[in-house]
């Protein structure tokens, strides 16, 4: 699935396999934060939970190498907090181009919660931030964040669906404004959420301190430069 592996039925395997993990442990963070079962039932479940992360936890790679399922040339970054199919904190977000920008739609549970049965809006927030990065992937843009700014006009509820949005308004040099917003599914015009935001490509010397080091699972230098990185903006 990297560009040099020639091995492409075992990464399959690895990608079924990894995507089923992350399935199962957002389940989990569902049910934990959920359940009403008794004390016993969940000191049970947290040994099983330990037993499993026992399995796993003596493979890990450094920070520095790209995991081997991830492929930038692509845009694929399996482990994103908000879109990673494989990471359970994400919902995950499946982010599409829809016009001049991005749309995706989310139901979240409760371990999204901020407000009893609302959303947290510090998800809001982490949400917004990868939709205005996605605009500007498909707008062919990179950047990262340099500022990030959030209107809450009213609360998200959990268990519901909702539609997310975001566009580049403008874009000149190293800079992107975008802007972004959160409504209801069932009420797409009443905007609760909205986001505006600077991205900014890091000037060559910064991208060499920060990713300089960065290498993918064959230890060749990787560094960011396309969707799904926060990597750099097109220079206009
Ligand atoms: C379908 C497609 C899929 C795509 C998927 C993609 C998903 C990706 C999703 C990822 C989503 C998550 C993404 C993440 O999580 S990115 C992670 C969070 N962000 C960061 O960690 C960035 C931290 N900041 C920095 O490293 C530097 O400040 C940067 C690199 C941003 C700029 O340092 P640099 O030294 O390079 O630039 P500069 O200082 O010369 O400034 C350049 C210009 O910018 C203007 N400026 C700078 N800062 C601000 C500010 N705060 N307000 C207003 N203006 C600001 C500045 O005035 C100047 O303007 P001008 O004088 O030229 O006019």
């Amino acid at each position: 699935m990297t560009e040099n592996d020639g091995d492409a039925a075992p990464l399959a395997e690895l990608m079924t396999a990894t995507t089923e993990l992350g399935a199962a442990l957002r389940e989990l963070i569902e049910v934990s934060v959920i359940t009403t079962a008794d004390a016993g039932e969940v000191a049970a479940a947290a040994d099983l939970v330990r037993a499993a992360t026992a399995r796993i936890g003596d493979a890990r790679r450094p920070v520095s190498q790209l995991p081997r399922l991830d492929d930038p040339s692509e845009g694929r970054r399996v482990f994103n907090p908000v879109t990673g199919i494989a990471n359970p904190m994400a919902p995950p977000l499946v982010v599409r181009a829809d016009g001049d920008g991005v749309v995706a739609e989310a139901t979240l549970g409760l371990a999204y919660e901020g407000p009893p049965s609302f959303v947290h809006g510090g998800m809001s927030a982490l949400f917004m931030d990868q939709m205005l990065g996605s605009a500007a992937g498909a707008a062919g843009l990179w950047g990262m964040t340099a500022h990030l700014e959030l209107d809450y006009r009213g609360p998200l509820p959990l268990q519901t669906p909702l539609v997310l949005r975001a566009r580049v308004e403008s874009h000149e040099g190293r800079k992107a404004h975008i802007s972004g917003t959160i409504a209801l599914a069932s009420a797409p015009e009443k905007i609760l959420v909205e986001a505006r935001g600077l991205f900014v490509m890091p000037r060559p010397e910064k991208q060499a301190a920060y990713f300089g080091a960065i290498t993918d699972a064959s230890g060749r230098h990787a560094p960011p430069r396309r969707p799904g990185d926060a990597t750099a903006l097109r220079p206009a």
